[in-house]
């Protein structure tokens, strides 16, 4: 028989992914981790309501959001959608070398009474504080999974060493090494960035041996069928799906563009048909 946390774990999984393995989430953070002028492009979407409301009619499959925006909004997150909650944070207003850290701003206490079906926590791993974030993770995680809940790991190496080393964050062997970290300190679900191709994305999703890898969106792509066929090319190669900010709320109406991200995710479909039938093309 399973302990009870193994069934708890199992059946909150669920509630983000789909019969096909895969799940789309929308990421809500940025107010706090970039500041509320990532929303200026479309100003009512800093209303958390009102750019909820859109997503969730949309059909999308998870919201990932800080404790205080569930407190305020999470009402507009209907049943039948997960609930992420991210449980450490930094704020963009810190001096440079500071922002390599996240720091705890909420507990797994807090996600329960909120009514999570997940928590989330950031990793930047190679950060000079990576120490500090690791010890974080390994807390949350203990405590969640005694709990059946299941943990989310941002796998985001980045800091000096990687630069000198690697030149960039998003090398492969960067990545890699994030998602594989993130599967031995205990992650379930895994958000990491673009590699750059879908070969290169494969080995991540390797490396990350069954645990399913999640593209983290980035900044908005102006042309929407090329984030299409980046979300195409992350399903090609393996993985799961993707948490997706700023390509959502930036836009005008997010809503048909949502429905085409959901034809790719699901359905494979290519992703400008999934343009046209959304009525993008
Ligand atoms: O790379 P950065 O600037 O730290 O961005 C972190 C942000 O990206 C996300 O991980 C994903 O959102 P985006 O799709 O907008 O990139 C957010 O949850 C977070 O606020």
């Amino acid at each position: 028989m399973d302990a009870y946390q193994s069934v708890g774990i199992r059946r909150r999984m669920r509630r983000f992914f789909r019969r096909d393995g895969r799940a789309l989430i929308f990421a809500m953070d940025h107010g706090f981790e970039h500041g509320p002028t990532d929303f200026e492009e479309h100003w009512e979407h800093v209303n958390p309501r009102i750019i909820l409301r859109k997503v969730v009619r949309a059909g999308i499959d998870g919201v990932m959001m800080l404790p205080g925006l569930v407190r305020m909004a999470g009402d507009e997150v209907k049943p039948n959608v997960g609930l992420m909650i991210k449980l450490t944070s930094k704020t963009n207003l810190r001096p440079k070398d500071d922002q390599l850290l996240q720091s705890q701003l909420g507990y797994v206490e807090d996600a329960i009474k909120l009514g999570a079906d997940a928590v989330a926590a950031t990793v930047y791993w190679g950060s000079p504080q990576e120490d500090v974030m690791m010890r974080q993770f390994a807390e949350i995680a203990s405590y969640a999974h005694d709990l059946g809940f299941p943990v989310v790991q941002f796998a985001y190496p980045r800091g000096p060493y990687i630069n000198e080393k690697y030149g960039r964050k998003e090398d492969y062997r960067v990545v890699m090494y994030g998602a594989r970290a993130a599967v031995e300190s205990g992650a379930d679900m895994i958000k990491t960035y673009w590699t750059g191709s879908r070969e290169s994305f494969a080995k991540v999703v390797d490396a990350a041996a069954g645990v399913p890898v999640l593209l983290s969106g980035g900044a908005k792509a102006e042309n929407p069928v090329d984030f299409l066929n980046l979300v195409w090319e992350v399903i090609e190669a393996g993985g799961a799906g993707a948490v997706v900010g700023r390509n959502i709320f930036q836009r005008e109406n997010p809503e048909p563009f949502i429905k085409a991200l959901l034809r790719v995710v699901h359905r494979n479909e290519d992703p400008e048909e999934a343009a046209k039938a959304e009525g993008l093309l």
